[in-house]
């Protein structure tokens, strides 16, 4: 079964309430959706978020690679996976949703082809795993009253954004901390808005009050692995690396210094599965666990995030909630999600049956 055609399409997202977080505030995500088609008709499926503030992606940009990608990889056999990422790290560097649409639906064929759910093939640990739900920052009442909603409805772990003022960030958490049972669990993302000193101050500051938070996500600038190590080393609470891991290189900056606690993999940052089970297996070894996280996606990269994340043992949490942030989901198939709770399907590949509303765009 060899590569025939590829073709993209755009969907967009509306969100049934404005997105806040430090660097950017969003109404309506769009997304491009890859479609591989093979010499047998059988089609793969893989999308790419466009996350211009960490990952650089726009959608010109990615409609710009997939242009690039597309003649480079016609003909190659799907099972030839490794000449396929071969080809495409050939042609160009970065570029990491592109590469993360093109991988999940080579992956996706795969699946097909041989009748097994991605799940499965990646280690088959579980199929199921818990996500938290991220709480946009916005006033204490915003805050509460978004906390105390996602806990009406099942949830259990909050994500926080926090904004850039580490005073401010400590006053909400404090209140929501009251707002909230006992048993809910309090995660934080810093956002890259603190510096060192600073995020040690306001931690250790989190730690006195009891404010017990499950981990702190990237507490500093992307690009500063010697500021966020110097945080993990003078914290008690747990530190998540997030924009600080975009791809392989990075994790392994991270796990050979112990620069922090957690890593958080995205498949947008890191380029798709097969990137991405590099990471698991280098942080695997040394003991690092990992959180499986997402952009602002639709059920096609939340499914293929999933079916990662339940399937290896080292991935310990999952921040995979945006289904829950859209007015109408325009994915038909993949997981299914019960409240917390994300379960994939034992269908072959990623089991997405039909993506409604997509325009094709002629590259
Ligand atoms: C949506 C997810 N829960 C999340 O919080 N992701 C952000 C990045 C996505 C974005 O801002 O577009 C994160 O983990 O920082
Ligand atoms: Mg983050």
């Amino acid at each position: 079964m060899r590569i025939r055609d590829i073709k993209v399409g755009k969907i967009d997202l509306p969100l049934k309430r404005t997105y806040k977080r430090a660097q950017r505030i969003i109404e309506t995500p769009e997304e491009i959706v890859v479609k591989v088609i093979t010499d047998e008709g059988e089609i793969g499926i893989g999308s790419a978020a466009t996350t211009s503030q960490i990952t650089g992606d726009t959608e010109d940009s990615i409609l710009g690679a997939l242009k690039l990608i597309k003649p480079k990889i016609i003909g190659i056999e799907t099972d030839d996976t490794e000449g396929i990422f071969k080809a495409i790290d050939k042609t160009l560097v970065n570029n990491s949703a592109a590469k993360a649409a093109i991988d999940m639906a080579i992956y996706d064929l795969f699946g097909k082809k041989y009748g097994i759910p991605l799940y499965k093939f990646f280690g088959g640990y579980r199929n199921e795993i818990e996500t938290d739900i991220t709480i946009n920052f916005g006033t204490v009442e915003e805050m509460v009253t978004s906390s105390l909603d996602a806990i009406m409805k099942g949830y259990t772990h909050l994500k926080v954004k926090v904004g850039t003022d580490s005073q401010v960030a400590i006053d909400r958490l404090n209140v929501l901390k009251k707002s909230v049972r006992k048993g809910v669990t309090l995660r934080v993302d810093a956002d890259q808005g603190w510096r060192p000193k600073e995020a040690v101050r306001t931690i250790r500051k989190m730690e006195d009050m009891g404010l017990d938070i499950d981990f702190i996500e990237q507490p500093v600038k992307a690009w500063d692995y010697d500021g966020l190590k110097y945080v993990t080393d003078h914290v008690e609470t747990e530190i998540l690396a997030d924009e600080s891991v975009q791809g392989a290189p990075d994790a392994l900056k991270i796990i050979q210094t112990r620069g922090a606690d957690l890593i958080n993999i995205k498949l947008m940052k890191c380029g798709g599965f097969h990137n991405a089970i590099k990471i698991i297996n280098m942080a695997e070894i040394v003991g690092i666990k990992c959180m499986m996280g997402c952009m602002l996606e639709s059920k096609i990269g939340i499914t293929a995030a999933a079916s990662l994340a339940v399937a290896r043992r080292n991935m310990i949490k999952a921040d995979l909630d945006t289904m829950l942030m859209f007015k109408e989901d325009s994915i038909v198939g993949g997981v299914n999600i019960d409240k917390n709770i994300i379960k994939v399907s034992n269908e072959p590949g990623l089991g997405i049956h039909e993506v409604k509303g997509w325009n094709e765009i002629i590259l």
